[in-house]
């Protein structure tokens, strides 16, 4: 979203921020510090956002927006239309998606219309990218979670049969006669695809509770139902509180949710010139990719790499990662510790330790894999998981679950840095180039990845010299234990 391409209107830019603040400002109840100037910022490629007029002081009120303002299922008058509890019955994100293509086929009849018009319609986040801009993300998990295809069946199973029954209030775009057939059906998906994009990068989480002072970030799932969606909060978009752009290092900035109204305050002193900004949580920048379409460089101390029970079960010589046919891995999921993937942080501290870097559920696997027959059956009859501790043979198996992973990326870490420096940067101003901004982006969060990978590695290996070897028929002896916390 954030290259000035998705921001075409040059001209009316500035007048569509204009015209928003004004009609925000003349909205019943709305508080807006005049500290504040929503500001062009397309030459940073960051779109819209928040700027300080003068220096405010910690604490101070940027602006206050009631309640009724924010557009949410129960606030859109779509729910009286339909006469039906849409929340129950979709889930927080699929409703909030049919409520706001309702508000957005309203055009100039909906009251959030000049809201409408400050939102951008295209993004650069992966639910957008090509099958070939993905593939720069090589083996990052990421791609996984991008759920497309689920996404849009969800659009087609929940949300298709009301736009085709209630064309009165849905009408079909100029020049479809309805909402289905395959022209149809393709400006559905379209246009669904905007909203849960909308809601994925700019929708609080609203919290039920009055008088609540929680921050309200939105939950970071693709936008589909599960079982889990169930008991997440309902969402909103909240006018100008969407607007502010996130930075992790300069987050200055926070959304309170009070009894009428949502409320946004300073929680440090801003200088004049500079820009206010909210806190999109720790996220990789694989995660910032796919939420918010862009990446920088001070999220990369949240980067992980991710590694799946498969690769892991593969390094330790299993012909399989099936519970059911694997008695190790049957054990942990009896004791309920066995996950599809283990999550591991970058080191970043200036000596990083093994303890805390490792999750312990990870280290629970290998020290499993890592028991010989005898004391795997040992285990079983005291039905009691290994303690979380890394000898020799789980840092063996460690070492080659991390190597197959670097595998599965297409290009070594070296290579991509070579890659990186010889880019010439990016022009500053004007129109960037969509797809060379995405092979730039992928480049980030793969060279993320695989640093974590390469700091991992070097500090497993030289545990693994000299006596750390177990010997042959299975005896721990003398090795050396790398004790990580306990789960
Ligand atoms: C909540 S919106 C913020 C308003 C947005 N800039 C706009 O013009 O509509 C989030 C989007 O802003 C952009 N964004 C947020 N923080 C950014 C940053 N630090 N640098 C570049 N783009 C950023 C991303 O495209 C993200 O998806």
């Amino acid at each position: 979203m954030s290259s000035t391409a998705h921001f075409p209107d040059a001209e009316g830019f500035q007048q569509q921020s204009d015209n928003f603040m004004s009609w925000l400002q003349a909205c019943p109840g709305v508080q807006l510090n005049p500290k504040l100037r929503l500001a062009d910022l397309r030459a940073t490629g960051a779109g819209r956002g928040v700027v300080a007029q003068n220096n405010i002081p910690e604490g101070e009120e940027l602006f206050s927006i009631p309640r009724a303002m924010v557009l949410t299922v129960q606030n859109s008058e779509l729910r009286t239309l339909l006469g039906e509890n849409l929340e129950e019955q979709m889930g927080p994100w699929l409703s909030l998606m049919l409520v706001m293509v309702y508000e957005y086929l309203q055009g100039e009849k909906s009251r959030w219309a000049p809201y409408f018009r400050v939102l951008p319609s295209r993004f650069d986040t992966l639910m957008f990218w090509s099958p070939a801009e993905l593939q720069e993300l090589q083996a990052s998990t990421i791609v996984e979670k991008i759920g497309r295809s689920n996404a849009e069946e969800s659009i087609r199973d929940s949300i298709a049969p009301i736009l085709a029954k209630r064309s009165d209030l849905f009408p079909p775009p100029p020049g479809l006669p309805s909402w289905e057939g395959e022209a149809g059906d393709a400006a559905l998906i379209q246009v669904c695809h905007v909203m849960g994009s909308l809601i994925m990068a700019y929708a609080f989480d609203i919290e039920k509770s009055e008088d609540d002072d929680d921050e309200g970030e939105a939950n970071d799932e693709s936008y589909m139902t599960d079982d889990e969606e169930e008991e997440q909060l309902p969402k909103g978009m909240v006018p100008l509180a969407d607007l502010l752009n996130a930075d992790a290092d300069r987050n200055n900035a926070r959304l309170y949710q009070e009894e009428g109204a949502l409320v946004m305050k300073a929680i440090k002193p801003i200088q004049q010139g500079e820009e206010i900004f909210n806190d999109y949580g720790e996220i990789p920048r694989a995660d910032l990719l796919r939420r918010y379409g862009y990446v920088t460089d001070n999220y990369a101390v949240y980067d992980v790499l991710e590694l799946s029970l498969g690769t892991i079960c593969e390094a330790a010589g299993l012909s399989n990662a099936d519970p059911e046919s694997q008695p190790r891995l049957e054990f942990l999921s009896s004791l309920d510790i066995l996950e599809d993937g283990y999550v591991i942080p970058r080191p970043v501290n200036v000596n990083p330790s093994l303890e805390d870097i490792l999750p312990a559920e990870l280290v629970v696997l290998l020290a499993t894999l890592a028991l010989s027959p005898e004391e795997f059956k040992q285990r079983v009859s005291k039905d009691k998981a290994p303690r979380p501790v890394m000898d020799a043979n789980a840092t063996t198996i460690l070492i080659s679950a991390l190597q197959k992973r670097q595998e599965q990326y297409a290009t070594s870490l070296a290579s991509d840095l070579q890659f990186r420096a010889s880019l010439s940067p990016l022009p500053e101003t004007g129109d960037v180039d969509e797809a060379a901004r995405r092979v730039r982006m992928a480049l980030q969060v793969r060279i993320g990845e695989k640093e974590v990978l390469q700091t991992v590695l070097g500090m497993l290996q030289p545990a693994t010299s000299g006596s750390l070897k177990r010997s042959a028929n299975g005896d721990g002896g003398d090795s050396r234990q790398l004790k990580t916390q306990r789960v």
